[in-house]
């Protein structure tokens, strides 16, 4: 094993967790490695809801470019991050095992929540803003962007009764307040708690390296929740949540897209055995298109490029 395995990553204190993560299960199995940690553009243009800025794949683009180039060998990227379209020449390699898929929300009190006060709570995502106002629909929803510990410093020092996170980006880091409330009734991000590895097409070494850290119900259930993502969106970015979970050789699916303001709501449940779920997210999605989604995405496009 004479090659150096470069892991390519961003600089944020997740990600430089994840990297890490995968680079020392790589050693474990004998292969030597690096990390290269990089600032993506995402991370760097802070100023402007994500959204607004009108192109996907923002902070994982830096990467495809360090990668193509040949800078790096494998990038490690949170799952939910990654376009469902790869781009030319890279391919998925590995999913790690899954970590707790749920959001939570981070607060200083949570007594507005009972008492039906009004409240700011703020989110950079149009999933988790929809999925708020339509359950509290008094309450204000405020943009908030940035890495994990820039928004939880951006929380303390607002106004703000709250703010929502993804409870895997918080446990990494060690930083999961003990009283933050687990949001189970908020569908996820398709991926959510998943960490993806991607390589060169071309580089058999590196592919065989990284075939050893792939968990294969993980990426079961991740490519059955973005096959529901990508045949939704049609390349914009929208309130869409999805998740799978399996248990006893079956999948339990459930999938939802909401309205920009939370009102509107299509929701699928399905479940169905292990060996037939193949196609289940494209299925869902199509399902969901006919129920009213087909509509309901035309009206977020439109919308969001009212934005742009
Ligand atoms: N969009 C940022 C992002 N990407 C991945 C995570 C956390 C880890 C994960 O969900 O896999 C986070 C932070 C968050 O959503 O609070």
């Amino acid at each position: 094993m004479s090659k150096i395995i470069r892991i390519g990553t961003r600089d944020s204190e997740l990600a430089l967790w994840q990297a890490t993560t995968v680079q020392n299960k790589l050693e474990t199995l004998g292969y030597d490695t690096i990390l290269v940690p990089t600032k993506s553009m995402g991370d760097q243009v802070l100023d402007k809801p994500l959204y607004e800025l009108g192109v996907t794949g923002i902070f994982t683009k830096t990467l495809d470019v360090a990668l193509l180039k040949g800078d790096i060998d494998v990038a490690v990227h949170s799952m939910k991050d990654v376009p469902t379209q790869l781009p030319k020449g890279i391919v998925q390699v590995a999913v790690l095992e899954r970590a707790v898929t749920h959001d939570i929300l981070v607060h200083k009190g949570s007594g507005f929540l009972e008492q039906d006060q009004p409240a700011t709570i703020a989110t950079g995502s149009l999933r988790r803003k929809a999925q708020w106002l339509n359950k509290y629909p008094d309450h204000k929803v405020v943009d908030l962007r940035g890495n994990v510990n820039t928004r939880l410093l951006k929380l303390i020092e607002n106004n703000w009764q709250g703010a929502i996170f993804a409870q895997a980006g918080l446990e990494r880091i060690k930083l999961l307040p003990k009283d933050a409330i687990q949001l189970d009734w908020m569908v996820p991000a398709p991926a959510q708690g998943a960490m993806l590895v991607v390589a060169k097409q071309e580089d058999d070494f590196t592919q065989q390296a990284l075939a050893h850290l792939n968990h294969s119900e993980t990426e079961v259930a991740t490519t059955i929740e973005r096959e529901f993502l990508r045949t939704l969106e049609g390349g914009c970015t929208a309130p869409i949540g999805a998740l799978a979970q399996i248990k006893d050789k079956k999948v339990h699916f459930k999938g939802v897209v909401f309205s920009l303001d939370g009102k509107q709501k299509i929701e699928i449940k399905k479940e169905v055995k292990l060996s037939e779920a193949k196609n289940l997210g494209k299925a869902c999605a199509e399902e969901v298109l006919k129920n009213g989604g087909d509509k309901l995405m035309q009206e977020i496009r439109n919308e969001n490029s009212a934005v742009h």
